[in-house]
């Protein structure tokens, strides 16, 4: 009998720190070693998150699911890119949701009879942005779907990683806790920064399954609570918490300034998947393209993106800049993070994902980077 192969499923809302957590979890299976395979999920056209593990280790074989979510317009897609992933023997699967994603059609899916006989659930990961958490929860609360996801993400998970407290008051902290624990008062749950997790807990199940042959277990059986805690500023907690511009010289035609690659917006129609009454979120993604001889500031770059204000929940892309060579951009929460990438990238481009987006007014705006002052 075909031995089943662990898989660990990570979800959250968007910005929150999944592949931030994916890497560590990377770095650390290389380590001991394993050999992990990565799913990802992403609501652009292009894969950025991949692209970042394949940056930096590219010997980790990853299957990308672009332009939709794998809980419903990827779905049928789910089981071809697992035994794609499967082939390669691997002894865990880590799948990152896109940030929009319920995983609780994921997990339905798995135990679909195609892959329920290759696979099993060892943990369900969710993240959480601690800075931004309250203020999504309040902001999208009449959006039903969107509400019935971010509620998902929770309900479903084993493990919570309460992440961003750099960025979050201890205050706004006990206040997300207080929160998620309504919806799960079972989830080991650990508050940190940069999703630094006690990562021996969570690969345990993995080495147990290596060691003894696969058995198949059913979700989730709480991480156990490490004896050390391997970060300082990471904390346990085991149950709920009581307290706390334009020169006319070179003029461009508008085409040749930018590109809009795709416009995604996000509908989850719960009517195909299940029996939830059909709802629509009114999140949606857009691409826009670095496609012009004229260079692309990063200041310019970074006023048009915060100008956008608070229909851009999240941004992420590779833009080639004429001082800093090819930098991978990260907006999230109204903060700007550039990081160098080795990536080869030809050709530069930026995923926007937001609310009610003027597409219009955002391409005639990403044009404006492009031209001379
Ligand atoms: N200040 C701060 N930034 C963080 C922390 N964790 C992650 N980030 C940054 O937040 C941004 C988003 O992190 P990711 O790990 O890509 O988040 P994600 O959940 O995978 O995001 P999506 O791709 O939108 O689903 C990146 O710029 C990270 O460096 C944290 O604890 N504090």
């Amino acid at each position: 009998m075909m031995s089943k192969v662990p898989v660990i499923l990570i979800s959250g809302f968007l910005g929150s720190g999944k592949t931030t957590l994916l890497l560590r979890l990377l770095a650390h299976t290389r380590q001991i070693p394993l050999h992990a395979a990565v799913l990802m999920n992403e609501m652009g056209e292009y894969d950025v998150d991949s692209a970042i593990i394949s940056a930096e280790m590219p010997d980790v074989p990853v299957e990308g699911l672009l332009e939709g979510c794998i809980c419903c317009s990827k779905r049928n897609e789910l089981a071809g890119a697992l035994h794609t992933l499967l082939n390669q023997k691997p002894d865990v699967i880590f799948m990152e949701t896109t940030g929009v994603a319920n995983p609780e059609q994921v997990l339905e899916e798995l135990r679909s009879p195609l892959l329920a006989d290759r696979l099993y659930l060892v943990h369900s990961i969710s993240v959480v942005d601690a800075e931004l958490f309250l203020e999504y929860n309040s902001r999208f609360t009449a959006d039903k779907e969107l509400v019935r996801t971010l509620h998902g993400q929770l309900r479903t998970a084993d493990f919570i990683v309460v992440n961003k407290t750099d960025v979050a008051s201890v205050r706004e902290v006990v206040k997300v806790v207080k929160n998620i624990r309504k919806l799960n008062d079972t989830a080991k749950l650990q508050t940190t920064e940069y999703s630094r997790v006690d990562l021996e807990p969570l690969l345990e199940p993995v080495l147990t399954s290596i060691s003894v042959g696969a058995k198949p277990m059913q979700v989730s059986q709480p991480v156990t609570a490490p004896t050390q805690p391997n970060e300082a500023k990471a904390a346990y907690i085991s149950g709920p918490v009581k307290n706390t511009e334009r020169s006319d010289s070179v003029p461009k035609p508008r085409s040749t300034a930018f590109k809009v690659i795709s416009a995604h917006h996000h509908s989850h129609n719960h009517t195909l998947v299940s029996n939830q009454p059909h709802s629509f979120s009114r999140l949606e993604s857009l691409t826009l393209h670095q496609y012009s001889p004229q260079p692309l500031e990063k200041q310019r770059l970074e006023d048009f993106l915060t100008g956008l204000g608070s229909s851009l929940l999240r941004a992420k892309g590779y833009c080639v800049l004429p001082e800093e060579g090819t930098m991978l951009l990260q907006f999230s929460g109204s903060r700007l993070e550039w990081q160098p990438t080795a990536l080869p990238v030809n050709q530069g481009y930026v995923t926007l994902i937001g609310e009610q987006l003027d597409k219009a007014l955002i391409t005639d705006q990403w044009e404006q980077c492009f031209l001379s002052l």
